[in-house]
């Protein structure tokens, strides 16, 4: 008899994203908003009780050892000082390198649920600040609701945003954020604005010219989703996304997307699925 518990690791959008500086280490002071989205990664957990982290499936390009859900299995079991162990699946669904921030989700969902099945305990802060070891992006996926996002990722304040529906495309191509923040011709200065007050007009992804200058087919994707409504690149790319005014619009655009992309219907998402099962206790099969 052991505990499991399965869940989505879901994806995230950057409705903007500033460059407003950069730190004497190199790595960028940030603005944006952060959009959860009910898409995702499906991750399923199983309790071992040898102290063992393993998981069980094989990742196309990320080895055990390196994929973030067992390093952050790792980093928790050592900081709180837990004999137990997990056996984990990992259903990949996000494409990887594609501003989704598919890989710090998972590492999020996996600190919430061995929180729980381990009995840890920690508070969401605890854990946030232990996500930010492992990703910038990890902190706002443990924080699980949508949020303003300030210093590296680290700087979090919640939003409330009506529910949406957008079209997410995959142009093909897996962008590396540090060449990203490594170009030359990105700019790093760009005014800081109170962030509650953002319209989307007035803001912008700073990143996007700078991987559409060496990604042609960010570029293009771009240019054909403008077609149907205002498109953008996510993070630091290759996806990019437009919101549109309902489901219906949503299935439209993606079933006339050209074949060579990838290209999804997707609704955002109030809550970190965890979060609304705080109160409930792990399954035991
Ligand atoms: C810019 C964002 C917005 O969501 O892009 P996406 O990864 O989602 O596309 C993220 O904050 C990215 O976070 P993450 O993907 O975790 O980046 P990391 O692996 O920590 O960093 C990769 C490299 O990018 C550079 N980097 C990253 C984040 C940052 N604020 N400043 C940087 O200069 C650093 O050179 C770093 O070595
Ligand atoms: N569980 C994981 N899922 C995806 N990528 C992972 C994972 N663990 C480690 N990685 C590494 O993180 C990199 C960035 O992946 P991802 O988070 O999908 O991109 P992005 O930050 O652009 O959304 C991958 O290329 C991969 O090497």
């Amino acid at each position: 008899m052991s505990a499991e518990l399965s869940c989505l690791a879901p994806a995230k959008l950057n409705l903007f994203l500033h460059v407003v500086g950069r730190r004497p280490d190199g790595y960028h002071l940030l603005q944006s908003a952060f959009r959860l989205l009910d898409w995702g990664d499906r991750i399923h957990f199983r309790v071992r009780e040898d102290g063992q982290i393993l998981r069980l499936n094989e990742v196309p390009g990320v080895p055990a050892e390196q994929d973030l859900v067992v390093r952050a299995a790792r980093l928790l079991q050592t900081q709180a000082g837990v004999t137990q162990g997990v056996e984990i699946t990992v259903d990949k669904v996000l494409p990887m390198g594609g501003g989704l921030g598919g890989g710090s989700s998972d590492a999020a969902t996996t600190l919430l649920a061995l929180n729980r099945l381990w009995g840890v305990g920690a508070s969401r802060e605890r854990l946030q600040a232990l996500g930010l070891a492992l990703g910038a992006d990890v902190p706002f996926f443990v924080f699980g609701r949508d949020a303003f996002v300030e210093g590296v990722g680290e700087a979090l304040t919640a939003m409330d945003l009506p529910p949406s529906w957008y079209v997410v495309i995959a142009p093909g191509v897996s962008v590396p954020t540090a060449e990203i923040f490594s170009a030359k011709e990105l700019t790093r200065s760009t005014e800081i604005i109170r962030m509650p007050d953002f319209v989307m007009h007035a803001t912008r992804n700073d990143l996007q010219p700078v991987v559409c200058g060496r990604y042609p087919q960010v570029a293009s994707a771009i240019d054909w989703l403008n077609h149907h409504a205002s498109a953008r690149m996510t993070g630091s790319g290759a996806c990019v996304f437009a919101e549109v005014e309902s489901e219906r619009a949503a299935r439209q655009v993606v079933a006339q997307c050209p074949e060579r992309w990838q290209a999804w219907a997707v609704r955002s998402l109030a809550r970190h699925p965890l979060h609304d099962r705080a109160a409930a206790p792990a399954r035991n099969d």
